[in-house]
């Protein structure tokens, strides 16, 4: 171990501080805002504090923006999906692509596909995961590619024959003079122009589904569970009755009138964040930092551990203050987004899936009411926990009960007719189903 390295916990034999990795993360602030394991012969920096995230991933990015190399990912995808790819030309050209993926039209399509999730909620309250996931989904690849969802089926197992498959389809829809507005087709008509040949123009659409398809979903299916947990505040978030009513569904422009929806969605990231850690940062060059030293390739985590009562869901501490954090802590360093993580590898997504929450919380809020369910034997209220999560990528909640009901008859009028108005909607996205998909719509939809 360099004497230089920034503090550690105690070492083990053989294991370094394999024994502290990762579970023991949020508890060892009392190294200060940085400190470091030695997990094999790898060193791993973890930063606690914004000023020290500031400084590493931010302004001196140009250092810190690379990745450890992942042989099964690189493997699988030759090094090409943009957020596990290695700092290089390659993935330089991909970043820069990514920066167009907030089209003007994926606002109309978040509207209708949150609609929708209305409206599946309604109908099967029981499958309200799979409803949230459909959404998340559905909404990505919407925005990304257009008609997807005959290519789906055929080709799930085959990464890169899905990946292809969409880019020829969409580069054939163009051909017929179908355009529809989608990110995809920028992509596809700028190609020369970004640098891009159709090899990476394929995986960057298939990393975009990636990021975007199941992260939505996941914070979505934290924040039903937590207003289920916390009826109180469920309570003050349905007070954005007063600025939308029930006579309209709310849209994306009342977002700004409603600081608490918003605080509620920046309240259940700070609590159940997505990606806990963030994707860890690799360092191209050796770093000084508050006199120590960080050396070349060390892996970069952040690990902001600065809030006050951490396990109580209170959205009221982002009205207090822009950041949430307990009161003392100097934020002059702070910006907001960091659940979207730092520097030249912050989530190209941030602003799409900031607008897709919003929306998606808004309507849940307005339209239902979330209960715990009742045990029908005993009659009792079914407790649901907060911290049974799953294990994998992505921080979701294990799949719980509760109850969900429609705050108002007219709400539920609202949201049959607004289904029916999202229609025209999806209709551009369906020019592709098979005829049996065309008639199940048919029927469906002949009963609205
Ligand atoms: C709740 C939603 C989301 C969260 C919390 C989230 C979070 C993150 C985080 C923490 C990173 C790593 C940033 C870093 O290395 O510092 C990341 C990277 C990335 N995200 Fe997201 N993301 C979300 C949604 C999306 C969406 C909707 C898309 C696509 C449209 C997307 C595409 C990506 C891509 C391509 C990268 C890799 C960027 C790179 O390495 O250069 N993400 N995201």
């Amino acid at each position: 171990r360099h004497p230089s390295l920034p503090p550690d916990p105690p070492t083990v034999p053989l294991l370094g501080n394999l024994n502290k990795f990762p579970t023991e993360f949020a508890h060892v602030k009392q190294y200060g805002n940085i400190y470091s394991l030695k997990i094999g012969p790898r060193t791993v920096i973890v930063l606690t504090s914004m000023q020290a995230v500031k400084e590493l991933l931010e302004k001196r990015s140009a250092s810190t923006v690379d990745r450890l190399s992942n042989f099964m990912a690189d493997n699988i995808t030759g090094g090409l999906n943009v957020a596990f790819a290695k700092y290089g030309e390659e993935w330089r050209v991909l970043r820069k692509a990514t920066h167009a993926i907030l089209t003007p039209k994926a606002a109309a399509t978040h509207r209708a596909e949150s609609i929708q999730m209305m409206y599946d909620f309604r109908k099967t309250p029981d499958h309200f995961y799979a409803h949230l996931r459909r959404y998340s989904n559905s909404a990505i690849m919407s925005v990304l590619w257009a008609p997807w969802k005959d290519m789906c089926e055929k080709t799930r197992n085959l990464q890169r024959d899905l990946y292809f498959g969409l880019l020829d389809e969409c580069e054939g829809r163009m051909k017929e003079g179908e355009e529809n507005g989608c990110y995809m087709e920028e992509i596809i008509k700028h190609r020369e122009e970004l640098g891009l040949d159709r090899e990476l123009a394929a995986y960057l659409g298939g990393a975009m589904i990636e990021g975007g398809s199941d992260s939505t979903s996941s914070l979505l299916q934290s924040l039903c569970l937590l207003l289920v947990a916390f009826p109180g505040v469920q309570c003050k978030a349905q007070e954005m009755d007063r600025v939308v009513g029930d006579q309209r569904i709310p849209t994306i422009d009342d977002a700004a009138r409603l600081p608490y929806i918003q605080a509620l969605v920046k309240e259940t990231h700070r609590m159940r964040p997505v990606v806990p850690l963030g994707v860890p940062h690799l360092n191209r060059e050796a770093e000084q930092y508050g006199g120590f030293l960080i050396p070349k390739g060390s892996t970069i985590f952040v690990n902001l551990y600065i809030f006050e009562n951490p396990e109580v869901f209170n959205p009221d501490r982002y009205i207090n203050n822009e950041f949430g954090t307990k009161a003392g802590v100097d934020t002059s360093n702070f910006r907001t987004g960091i659940p979207f993580g730092c520097g030249r590898r912050i989530c190209p997504g941030i602003h799409l899936t900031t607008n897709s929450l919003i929306i998606a919380a808004m309507n849940l809020v307005w339209a239902f009411k979330f209960e715990r369910a009742v045990d029908s034997r005993s009659g009792q209220a079914i407790l649901v926990s907060i911290s049974e999560y799953q294990k994998g990528m992505l921080n979701s909640p294990k799949p719980f009960k509760y109850k969900i009901t429609c705050r108002s008859s007219k709400r539920e009028e609202l949201i049959e007719r607004e289904f029916h108005n999202a229609i025209h909607v999806f209709e551009k996205f369906e020019g592709n189903l098979s005829d049996d998909d065309k008639a199940w719509l048919k029927v469906i939809r002949s009963s609205l």
